[in-house]
C-alpha cells in the first residue's frame, strides 16, 4: 500500500489538568477523502489543530513522509486547511486574499480557475468587510486550495453554505481528490459527509472508537422494511409472534439485515389473512450507525 500522506501516533492533548485527546492514532492513505466525525466537544478540532502545530500536543505527526513537530514543520507548506473560521481581512477583495496568500509564482489562472470552481466570480473583485458567511466560508476554502497542497484539513467545511454552495464544494473535493490529492474533513452534516468520505475516523470523549470505510460502515448497517397493511395491529402481532423484530411504535417496521426477509413477511401476513398495501425499503444512513455506535460507547 502506498505511504500514507498523513500518519498521526499517540496524540495527547491537555488543556491544563483536563485531557482532550487520549492516545489518537490514525493514518490517511493517498488520494483518500478521510472524515472525522464525533459529537460536540470530542475532539475534531483540536486534532486538526495539532496535526498543523496550531496548538501543542504530545506524540508524532508525519506528513508526506516528514515529521513535523510543534516547533519545526516546514512540510506544513503542503498542507492547504481551514479550521474554524476564516482569518479575512476586511479591507481586501477576495481576489487581493488569494494573491496575497499564493506562493512562488501562482498564475492568475489557476487562482481564477479556483474562483470559477466555487463560483464566486461576482463578489470575488469587491471588499471582504460586504461579504456573508457563506461568502467568506468560501473564500476560505479557496484558500486552503491554493498553492497545490497534498493534504487538505477543512473544519466543518459546509459551515453557511448554501446547497447550492455545498455542492460546488463536493464536485471540487472529489476534482482534486481524483487528481491525487487527500482530506480530513470533519462535519456536522453527516448526510453531506455520506456523499463525500471514503474512509471513518470516529471519535468520542478524545478517543477513536471506530475506524473504518464508508462503505463497510453502511455495509453493516440494518435495513428496515416498512409495511403498510389493513390491520397493523394484527400485522404487528402476527410478525412478533414469528419472531420479528419490530422497531417504532407508529409503522409497522421490522428491522433485518437484508432485503431478502420481504417476502418471508408478506407470506407471514397473508397466511394470517392481513392484506398488505404498500411496502417501503428503509436503510439507516451514515448518522444512524454514528449515532447507534456513540450511544453503545456511553453505555460501557
Ligand atoms: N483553548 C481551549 N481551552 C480549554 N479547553 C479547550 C480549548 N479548546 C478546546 N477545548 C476543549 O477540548 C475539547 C475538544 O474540543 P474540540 O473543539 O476539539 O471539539 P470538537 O469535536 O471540534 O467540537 P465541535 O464539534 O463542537 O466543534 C472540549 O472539551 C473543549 O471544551
Amino acid at each position: 500500500m502506498a505511504e500514507a500522506v498523513l500518519t498521526v501516533k499517540n496524540l495527547n492533548k491537555s488543556f491544563g489538568r483536563k485531557q482532550v485527546l487520549h492516545k489518537i492514532s490514525f493514518s490517511c492513505a493517498p488520494g483518500r477523502i478521510v472524515g472525522l466525525v464525533g459529537a460536540n466537544g470530542a475532539g475534531k478540532t483540536t486534532i486538526m489543530k495539532a496535526v498543523l502545530s496550531l496548538t501543542s500536543s504530545t506524540g508524532e505527526v508525519t506528513i508526506d513522509g516528514q515529521k513535523s513537530t510543534f516547533d519545526h514543520h516546514p512540510v506544513l507548506d503542503e498542507v492547504g486547511a481551514l479550521i474554524e473560521y476564516p482569518g479575512i481581512y476586511p479591507y481586501l477583495s477576495g481576489r487581493d486574499h488569494l494573491k496575497l496568500f499564493a506562493m512562488g509564482n501562482k498564475n492568475t489562472q489557476d487562482i481564477q480557475a479556483l474562483v470559477d470552481a466555487l463560483n464566486m466570480d461576482k463578489y470575488i473583485d469587491t471588499k471582504a468587510r460586504n461579504y456573508s458567511l457563506g461568502m467568506k466560508q468560501k473564500l476560505g476554502i479557496a484558500m486552503a486550495f491554493l498553492n497545490n497542497p497534498k493534504l487538505v484539513i477543512l473544519d466543518e467545511p459546509m459551515n453557511g453554505l448554501d446547497p447550492q454552495a455545498t455542492k460546488e464544494l463536493r464536485d471540487l473535493i472529489i476534482a482534486k481528490r481524483d487528481e491525487g490529492v487527500t482530506f480530513l474533513i470533519s462535519s456536522h452534516i453527516l448526510s453531506e459527509l455520506q456523499k463525500l468520505a471514503e474512509d471513518l475516523i470516529i471519535i468520542d470523549h478524545g478517543k477513536i472508537v471506530q475506524e473504518t470505510t464508508m462503505d463497510a460502515l453502511l455495509e453493516s448497517n440494518n435495513h428496515f422494511v416498512v409495511v403498510s397493511t389493513t390491520d397493523d395491529v394484527k400485522a404487528k402481532q402476527v410478525l412478533s409472534e414469528t419472531g420479528y423484530k419490530l422497531v417504532g411504535d407508529v409503522e409497522v417496521k421490522i428491522q433485518t439485515k437484508t432485503d431478502d426477509a420481504v417476502a418471508d413477511v408478506l407470506k407471514t401476513l397473508s397466511d394470517n389473512q392481513v392484506t398488505v398495501t404498500d411496502v417501503q425499503h428503509q436503510d439507516e444512513d451514515l448518522e444512524g450507525s454514528v449515532l447507534k455506535l456513540l450511544d453503545s460507547e456511553d453505555q460501557k
